[in-house]
């Protein structure tokens, strides 16, 4: 599908091969059966030329008709062969639920809309390690256990890569960055950004924030509710603040908001929407993705190919990335003459301002080029903003359907300072326990992180699962090549580490950082909403500060209540989404509790 694209280097595809191994190494005799069948075809022409040897019947149809038995053989033996390496695997002894289709197996149940019940069921009927089944019986994982993701992501971590048919994505989208990077590129990455995400460079981000969720508050809500209590969609708001958020914070340039009804007038937010819808609906290629990058290894042929493939949606993913791209290198041309010529504000605070001028002074095996930062623009913009939307999203509406909550939070912050710095805001015990809870009960990017086993490794588990053969076990063998769901929303869910009452909404388990003992690689508080290890959210203290004064300003000016009881948790992409008949849509009754400034 996404072939656009400018910075892919073959010699980086990755094959999931326990999907394709088989496939891939029938190639060769897949080439030679079209000698074989060149050799027929040229042997039939020279008969036809010697006329004065005059074939039997049907002799010149019969290097055809060999032809087609032998392709026939050879492509059931193909298939057959295919079907057996799925027949049995040493998986098999691991529990879970029957497969719904030869050539889907789970597949369709995990990944539609309603994923997520799927999902719930597996968490609830199996153990903290279940089976499920992918393309053609292929066995996957979908793990729990706290110490098997301890291992997958801390300390065997090196076993397990992030999918390549998804590196490979954001690659052939964005160019190459720390989301499209392994090894010791990923560790510059990481390195040479970390320090932006310091608390030092976050305290200087508040103010920004603060800017934000004003204007979030003056230009978004309140002309609405002047005449009274309204219905607002909160969803169209909240994807206009979390990306006002990250353009300020994140990349330093602001925009103004749009007024909800009115149509929006920033392309580039409309362009990332569009861009993960878009791709969502061709999300059954993207397993060819590592295969079309190695066989069409030209990035002019392959947009050569788009422009002739008569697929609308893949053009606008064109389209989009051009779109995105050539913004983003506009963006880092303006910063990179600011910097040399000594035009940029000293006091910048941004992400990308943070990072370009570190890099200006990077020792030369961090430094990174024009291309990288470019891709790294586009995305920490891509990684911080659906995330942060979909965040305020079920705060909100948590809070609207929990009117005393609400109250008793917004007697906290009313009672402290208006603006608050950021010791300040760590420290408002209601404030921290609503938020740690509501990102543990409903992580905004869930269930959709993946792993790769790249060679043979073993899982442990903290506790034994009952094999199908009723044996206890107490690791799993996990053979290279299969396919790993990391389920955070199940490990945040999970009853052993949470206890009995691990499925409620309950703020009041944070007090006194009771539920900080720690049993998981979480980076905080035992919860996986942020993953842990070396490719955990670099963001994740940012964007707990962004929720928090998105909160902290909005409930002390209005009163949430009465959320749509039409409204439905989807999940038609990664992130799940407030949805009434299939439309994103977050209808609230917000009223007024403050005059307008
Ligand atoms: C509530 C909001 C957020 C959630 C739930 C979230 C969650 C996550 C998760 C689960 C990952 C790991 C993905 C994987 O390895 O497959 C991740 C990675 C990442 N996140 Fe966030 N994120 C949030 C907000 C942000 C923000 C605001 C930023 C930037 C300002 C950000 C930047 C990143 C980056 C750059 C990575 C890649 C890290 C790496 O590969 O080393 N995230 N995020």
């Amino acid at each position: 599908m996404i072939l656009v694209v400018r910075h892919v280097k073959d010699g980086q595809m990755l094959l999931n091969e326990e999907l394709f191994s088989g496939i891939h190494r029938c190639l060769p005799a897949f080439s030679y059966l079209k000698y074989i069948m060149i050799l027929f075809l040229s042997k039939s022409t020279s008969t036809d030329l010697v006329i004065n040897n005059p074939s039997p019947p049907f002799a010149s149809c019969a290097p055809m008709m060999a032809t087609v038995v032998i392709c026939t053989i050879f492509l059931g033996f193909c298939v057959g062969w295919l079907l057996l390496r799925r027949v049995s695997s040493i998986l098999d002894n691991v529990p879970g639920p029957p497969s719904k289709s030869l050539l889907t197996g789970n597949l369709v149940q995990f990944h539609d809309a309603n994923g997520w019940e799927f999902q719930h069921e597996l968490e609830q009927d199996y153990g903290q390690v279940v089976k499920i089944n992918g393309i053609l019986g292929d066995r996957q994982l979908f793990v729990f256990d706290p110490a098997a993701l301890h291992s997958i992501l801390v300390e065997n971590e090196t076993a397990y890569e992030d999918m390549p048919k998804l590196m490979c994505l954001s690659r052939l989208l964005w160019g190459n960055g720390i989301l499209s990077s392994v090894g010791n590129a990923h560790r510059k990455y990481r390195k040479i950004l970390t320090p932006a995400f310091a608390t030092p460079n976050l305290k200087g981000m508040i103010p920004l924030f603060y800017e934000v969720a004003e204007r979030t508050r003056d230009n978004l809500i309140a002309p609405h509710v002047l005449p009274g209590p309204q219905m607002l969609d909160f969803n169209s708001i909240f994807s206009r603040t979390s990306l006002d958020l990250i353009r300020r914070a994140g990349i330093g340039y602001s925009f103004d908001p749009t007024i909800p009804g009115q149509a929006p007038t920033d392309r580039y937010a409309e362009a990332l929407k569009a861009l993960i819808d878009t791709v969502w609906k061709l999300a059954l290629m993207i397993p060819l993705l590592p295969w079309v990058v190695k066989f069409i290894p030209f990035p002019s042929l392959r947009r050569r190919m788009i422009n002739l493939t008569p697929l609308p949606a893949l053009h606008r993913i064109r389209d989009i990335v051009d779109f995105m791209d050539t913004a983003a290198a506009q963006f880092v041309r303006d910063r990179r003459t600011a910097i040399e010529s000594g035009d940029l504000d000293t006091d910048a605070k941004d992400v990308m301002s943070l990072l370009m001028k570190s890099n200006a002074n990077a020792e030369s095996e961090l430094h990174l080029t024009d291309d990288e930062l470019v891709a790294s623009t586009s995305m920490i913009i891509f990684a911080g903003t659906d995330t942060t939307s979909a965040a305020l999203n079920r705060v909100f509406y948590l809070l609207a359907r929990h009117p005393d909550l609400q109250d008793k939070l917004r007697a906290e912050i009313i009672a402290a300072p208006e603006r608050l710095d950021y010791s300040a805001l760590v420290e408002l015990p209601c404030l921290d326990a609503v938020i740690h809870e509501v990102l543990r009960l409903y992580p905004p990017v869930s269930p959709a992180l993946f792993r790769e086993a790249v060679h043979d490794a073993v899982l442990p588990l903290s506790s034994p699962i009952i094999g199908v053969d009723g044996t206890a076990l107490h690791s799993i063998a996990v053979p290279k090549g299969t396919s790993i769901y990391l389920a955070t929303a199940a490990a945040n869910r999970n009853k052993r580490v949470w206890g009995e009452d691990a499925l409620e909404f309950k703020p009041e388990r944070w007090d006194n950082g009771k539920a900080d003992s720690t049993k998981t690689c979480g980076v905080y508080g035992n919860t996986m909403t942020f993953l842990g290890g070396a490719r955990s959210c670099i963001g994740y203290k940012f964007a707990q500060l962004e929720l928090k004064v998105i909160t902290c300003v909005l409930l002390r000016a209005f009163r949430f209540s009465n959320p749509d009881p039409r409204v439905q948790w989807q999940k038609p992409g990664v992130i799940p989404s407030p949805r009434i008949d299939n439309r994103q849509e977050l209808p609230i009754l917000v009223e007024r509790l403050l005059e307008p400034v």
